[in-house]
């Protein structure tokens, strides 16, 4: 790479790292009622979003950072019919894709090498479609996570439908898409359900 480009690649880090990190403060400095509303907001548009692609296996997050609480919303989903599964990723190593296991509300979680807790055992599953967390993200479905590329390394390599999950707040002309992000195919937030530019396939 000559001087002038690798300027470009930092320049744009820079600017995707300070997109992120927006992100998350704001979003942790949410007030708690606030938080509750948008969060109400979300659950209606997932359940728009989950009657339309029906999945049977639904992979989501574990609240992390002050990410939207979606377990009340996924437990409501398990109870609405016996056949649905639901699943929380596993980091199972640094620079590796995520795993997904079986999560039943309740049970015992263990904690990962970030401190986020998820299922310590059973069988890998593959979810059909993946609520993915947002922090900052775009109109084109294209997204920030925390910096670890696990998400990317992850659908880069499975066939799942992925929607992204987040507030407003994090809404951005753009992320500054890298040649390994993929974009999102749906994007969740209080404001509604949003086609985005990924790929069009159905669970
Ligand atoms: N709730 C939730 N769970 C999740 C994710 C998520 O986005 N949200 N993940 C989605 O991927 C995975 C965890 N991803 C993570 C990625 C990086 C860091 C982290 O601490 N990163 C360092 C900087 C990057 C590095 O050097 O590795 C940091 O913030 O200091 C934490 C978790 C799996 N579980
Ligand atoms: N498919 C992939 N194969 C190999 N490396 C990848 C892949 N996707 C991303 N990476 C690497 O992971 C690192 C972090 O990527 P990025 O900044 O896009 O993370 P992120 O989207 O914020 O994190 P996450 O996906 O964990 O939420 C980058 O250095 C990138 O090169």
């Amino acid at each position: 790479m000559n001087e002038a480009s690798s300027a470009v690649t930092s320049a744009v880090a820079a600017r995707r790292q300070a997109l992120r990190e927006q992100a998350v403060f704001r979003r942790e400095a949410l007030a708690d009622d606030e938080r509750e509303r948008l969060e109400r907001r979300i659950e209606t548009h997932l359940d728009t979003l989950c009657a339309d692609l029906a999945p049977r296996v639904l992979a989501f997050c574990w609240p992390w950072r002050g990410e939207a609480d979606l377990r009340p919303w996924v437990a409501r989903w398990l109870a609405g019919d016996a056949g649905r599964v639901a699943a929380l990723p596993v980091v199972v190593e640094r620079h590796r894709p995520l795993a997904f296991r079986r999560w039943v509300p309740g049970m015992q979680m263990a904690l990962d090498r970030h401190g986020i807790p998820h299922p310590a055992g059973g069988p890998e599953l593959r979810p059909d479609l993946v609520l993915v967390p947002l922090n900052a993200f775009d109109a084109q479905g294209y997204r920030l996570g925390y910096g670890g590329g696990y998400f990317d390394r992850t659908l880069a390599q499975m066939d799942t439908v992925a929607a992204g999950v987040g507030f407003e707040l994090g809404r951005a002309d753009s992320v500054w898409p890298q040649a390994h992000d993929r974009p999102m195919e749906w994007l969740v937030t209080e404001a509604g359900v949003f086609r985005a530019g990924g790929r069009s396939r159905r669970p």
